[in-house]
């Protein structure tokens, strides 16, 4: 369900900051200083009801930057952020009827999944990039490992996120079937609130480091 394109700017990120948003002017703002840092991806979560201008801001006047919509949890959330220029969403679970939507649409789907059950449904869905969520506290990289295992030869790849924190980041990217680990960490909501734009941009970058070294 993901394009090549989209994998391969994915994976190429490594990281990929998961931001609650409280007020859509903060968005541009935001994406310019990841960017700035080296990171090319942002998921903006509909959990706030700034989410939806947010993707829309950043879609239309940074267009160097995939963004993604995070929280997408209905067929009609699909519609919007489709709408609103996400290059892919993801959901914290696995909705079939979702997924039916983003097919539909043809929005890129990364649905949330923590249990083989999850992977063979989102795989039976044609997704082959997965959001292990929540990484840390279903198990973190053991976990993600022995799960994994069965579906690599089938190209299924992942996000790790939930509780994840850049202390974590390299043990997670060692993991062969992991595309990008997403975490709150990278751009925080009172660094957000505060603007203080300088602090995310040294984050990404030193979050970009880490991922250029294990990238070899
Ligand atoms: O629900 C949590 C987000 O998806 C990631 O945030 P976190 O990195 O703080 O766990
Ligand atoms: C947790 C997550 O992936 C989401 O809110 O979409």
């Amino acid at each position: 369900m993901f394009a090549e394109a989209t994998r391969t700017r994915l994976s190429a990120a490594g990281v990929v900051p998961v931001v609650v948003i409280n007020d859509a002017a903060q968005a541009v703002p935001l994406a310019r200083a990841l960017l700035a840092g080296g990171v090319g991806v942002i998921e903006l979560t509909l959990r706030t009801a700034a989410g939806l201008d947010a993707i829309k801001a950043i879609a239309t006047e940074v267009p160097d930057m995939l963004v993604g919509a995070g929280t997408v949890l209905t067929t009609e959330q699909v519609r919007e952020v489709h709408a609103a220029g996400a290059a892919f969403a993801v959901a914290p679970g696995t909705s079939r009827t979702t997924l039916a939507a983003a097919l539909e649409v043809g929005l890129p789907f990364a649905p949330g999944v923590m249990t083989p059950s999850d992977i063979e449904t989102a795989m039976t869905m044609g997704c082959r990039m997965l959001k292990f969520f929540p990484a840390e506290s279903a198990g973190g990289v053991p976990h993600l490992k022995a799960m994994s295992a069965p579906y690599a030869h089938l190209g299924v790849k992942f996000m790790p996120t939930g509780g994840i924190k850049s202390g974590q980041l390299a043990d997670y990217l060692a993991v062969k079937t992991v595309a990008a680990v997403g975490g709150s960490w990278l751009a925080t909501a009172a660094q957000i609130d505060a603007g203080d734009w300088d602090a995310i941009t040294a984050q990404a970058a030193d979050a970009m480091a880490i991922v250029r070294q294990a990238r070899g």
